[in-house]
């Protein structure tokens, strides 16, 4: 009656035992059963919740639907008060997945799970949290934290006095033979480590301690004393254990033995019963056995196994009517072992009397099921406490880490400042000035500098060589100007990348523009055409073209003022009659650096602060660190505002450093309120900080998580108005940047600093709102993510 089936590689234990053995035994079984059901029954919930731990059909799958891999398969296991239970199973088969299930950090697909006699999660249950030990198969532990210091953060989150704690890691280090108390976890060995692992499992005295491998890399003497513990431990049946091991002959010691394949049990009975079953010497000698079936591969025959085990008894029930009926129905131990081999049997799970605990006040039922909102949980001092000393000495003990956190906004800033926004200078620009005859490029190009042009007695004009007085004007804003003879050469030379313009002056250039000036009426069209400057321009570089634009303009302006001046004519006769005042808000002179200033201090903050939380986070969760902590009893909240709160410092320092390198080093403008510039700027950091939490929810490596930093890191910048106006985008995109979290507080930034603004106005305050929303959005889907996003 194969139950389980591995592509027709099938072996019953029915095949391996005499068959009217087999069949008195099934007969007997039934007849236990029919007595069973007429017998009035415990109730199937309580005698479940009365066990340590108790899973029923539980299925588990990784992967989509279409292409699953399954885990656990309709598993069973009971696990008695007081027990030591043993799970085995080949690498892979499953047990950390059951385990991680049993501590609430991941869910089954389908299947119950009791654990000290509540569904781990359900409130009330305590399941994570303190009545745990879990030791996870990593180690799970802070590099830089000394022996003490780890024993402190998992003692206080258990809710353990400094002095308890102390005592306890002292009887601890003796115990494990652990080094001194003072030694950085980073700097022991990797069985050191473990042991360290072990012994903060240990600490708090837990219920139910969950040992996954724990005596991996420890020397035979030290794994007798620590099983010698468990064994201690366990004596007053206020503790279980549950453990793994690949080390199977020191599973003896323990109550109970699992032995996990195909999702399922192969067997879960009591050592010496196997012992017995398999007529072994040792444990070891059953799992020979079993291995040699393995070995013998696909075939069904009993005829071969029987030359192997000589004989397979099915386990007698000790006491039908102490199993639920339930179990009883579905208690069929089947399952397989090793890769080729599966085996069924009817066999009955082993509730060893001796170890059912006695009845005793159960956590309450499970409420109905709740909301988002209910499942968070409202944060507890002690946790706060913890986290917030471990976020703090973590950052303090790694230097590396203080220096990346100061240094890189000042090299930012920095680069932003020196590099940014200044206008170009030395311009080659090519200039043919036919004023000066044919010789142009070799006569110097003189004017007198403090002479009018016009005779102060006939009021006649003399205007000579104004291009070269241009040009000096023009010098003063672009020195590189290089002579040409000729127009050809000048722009062959601009075709060719060696000038970004060129300039012509024609022959009579003077002379033309003071006929087009004084007598504009009778200038006829060449006059007109021979007063103008010619200039052809290089506009690949829009910003290099429309700064020479302005330059070109500009020196024409400066060169007619000063003409006017020195024949004492109204200043501003011969410019263009469009008079700029002094700006209402920002500078006369424009400067890229004061627009993007803002929108760059912004992005420094807000993206450091993504990088340094998710790569904390991130760290602390592929170190199995998050993970032990939330079966401890951490809450996801609690996590995310102790990194707040620890984060808000770096934030303050780098705001800080930021800030006074912009505005005090390299004079941005500060028109407005310090206090709210200081304030938007951290909070800016806050909101990058909540956006980390949400990168490193989602992503499960470092490197997706940089992927999706730097993902959104260029449309930030590109669509929140930093480097460009948002209304010079398309329509679409101004719609989608006043959704992004640095438009408005860019905006809000720049007004108060360029016009001085206040909190009052709605354009500041609206940065403040909007930064706001956006954190709250963050921190939620973050807490929602921790949360639910499990197995
Ligand atoms: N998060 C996951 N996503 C997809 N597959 C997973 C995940 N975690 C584990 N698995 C797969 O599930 C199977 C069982 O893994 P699990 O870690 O539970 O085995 P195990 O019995 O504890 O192994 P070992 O003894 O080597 O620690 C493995 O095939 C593993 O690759």
């Amino acid at each position: 009656m194969p139950a389980y089936d591995n592509e027709g590689a099938t072996i019953s234990m029915e095949d391996v035992r005499p068959p009217e053995q087999g069949i008195s035994t099934i007969q007997e079984e039934l007849q236990a059963r029919r007595l069973q059901q007429m017998k009035s029954q415990k109730s199937t919930v309580t005698s479940r919740k009365q066990q340590a731990v108790c899973v029923r059909r539980a299925h588990k799958r990784y992967g989509s639907s279409k292409n699953p891999n399954i885990i656990l398969d309709g598993l069973n296991m009971t696990v008695p008060k007081g027990a030591i239970y043993g799970l085995l199973g080949a690498s892979g088969c499953g047990k950390t997945t059951l385990l991680s299930c049993i501590v609430g950090r991941r869910r089954l697909n389908s299947g119950e799970i009791w654990v000290l006699g509540g569904r781990p999660g359900s409130p009330g249950s305590g399941v994570p949290g303190p009545r745990i030990g879990y030791m996870p198969q990593e180690i799970a532990l802070f590099g830089e934290f000394s022996i003490r210091e780890t024993m402190i953060y998992f003692g206080w989150i258990a809710g353990m006095s400094t002095a308890r704690v102390d005592e306890r890691t002292d009887f601890l280090v003796q115990l494990l033979q652990l080094p001194s108390h003072s030694r950085q976890v980073k700097n022991l060995s990797g069985g050191q480590q473990r042991r360290v692992s072990l012994a903060a499992a240990l600490l708090h005295d837990p219920e139910l301690l969950i040992l996954d491998e724990p005596t991996v890399g420890v020397d035979p003497v030290l794994r007798q004393s620590i099983w010698d513990h468990l064994v201690e431990v366990t004596k007053d049946k206020r503790t279980t254990v549950i453990i793994t091991t690949h080390y199977i002959d020191e599973t003896k010691q323990a109550s109970l033995i699992g032995l996990m394949r195909g999702g399922r049990f192969l067997a879960e009975e009591a050592p010496s019963e196997l012992i017995r079953r398999y007529q072994a010497e040792s444990l070891e000698d059953v799992f020979l056995k079993l291995s040699v079936l393995q070995n013998m591969g696909k075939r069904r025959r009993s005829s071969i196994l029987a030359g192997v085990v000589e004989r397979v008894e099915i386990p007698a029930i000790p006491d039908p009517t102490s199993i639920d009926l339930e179990e009883a129905e579905i208690g069929e131990i089947s399952g397989e072992f090793g890769d080729n081999v599966s085996m069924s049997s009817k066999g009955r799970v082993v509730v060893t009397p001796e170890l059912a605990a006695p009845v005793e006040a159960l956590p309450p039922d499970d409420e109905p099921p709740e909301g988002c909102l209910e499942r968070i949980k409202p944060m507890k001092w002690q946790n706060m406490k913890a986290l917030i000393w471990k976020n703090f000495f973590s950052l303090a003990r790694n230097y590396g880490l203080l220096a990346f956190i100061v240094l890189l906004p000042v090299s930012q800033m920095v680069l932003f400042c020196l590099a940014i926004g200044h206008y170009p200078v030395g311009l080659p620009l090519a200039v043919v000035n036919n004023e000066l005859g044919v010789n142009n490029t070799m006569e110097p190009c003189t004017y007198d500098k403090d002479k009018c042009p016009q005779d102060p007695e006939t009021y006649q004009w003399n205007l000579t060589r104004f291009s070269c007085q241009y040009l000096d004007f023009l010098s003063k804003k672009q020195s590189n100007l290089v002579p040409y003879a000729t127009k050809e050469l000048a722009l062959a030379a601009a075709y060719g990348g060696r000038a970004r313009a060129v300039l012509v002056f024609p022959g009579n250039f003077s002379e033309s523009l003071q006929d087009r000036l004084v007598d504009g009426r009778k200038a006829p069209d060449w006059v007109i055409a021979s007063s103008d400057i010619e200039v052809h321009m290089d506009d690949t570089d829009k910003q290099v073209e429309w700064m020479l634009n302005r330059d070109l303009q500009l020196a024409f302006m400066d060169a007619a003022m000063h003409l006017a001046k020195v024949c004492q004519l109204p200043k501003r006769l011969f410019t263009v009659p469009v008079y700029f005042h002094n700006p209402i808000y920002g500078l006369k002179i424009p400067n890229f650096t004061d627009f993007a200033g803002p929108g760059v201090i912004l992005t420094i903050i807000f993206f450091l602060a993504v990088a340094l939380t998710s790569g904390a986070m991130l760290a602390e969760r592929n170190e199995g660190i998050l993970e032990r902590s939330l079966v401890s009893g951490i809450t996801g909240t609690e996590i995310l505002f102790s990194h707040v709160i620890v984060q808000m410092l770096v934030m303050g320092i780098q705001s800080g450093v930021v800030l006074l390198i912009g505005f005090v080093f390299f004079g941005l403008t500060i028109n407005g309120p310090l206090g709210w510039v200081i304030f938007l700027t951290v909070i800016t950091g806050l909101c990058g900080m909540t956006f980390g939490f949400v990168v490193s929810c989602l992503c499960d490596t470092e490197r997706t998580a940089t992927y999706l930093a730097l993902g959104s890191f260029l449309p930030m910048v590109l669509l929140c108005g930093i480097i460009w106006p948002v209304e010079g985008m398309h329509f679409i995109l101004q719609w989608i940047s006043y959704f992004l979290p640095l438009t408005k507080s860019t905006e809000s930034l720049r007004s108060m600093l360029q016009r001085g603004w206040d909190i009052d106005v709605p354009t500041v305050y609206s940065g403040f709102v909007s930064t706001g929303i956006w954190i709250f959005l963050y921190l939620t889907a973050s807490i929602l993510l921790i949360k639910f996003k499990k197995g």
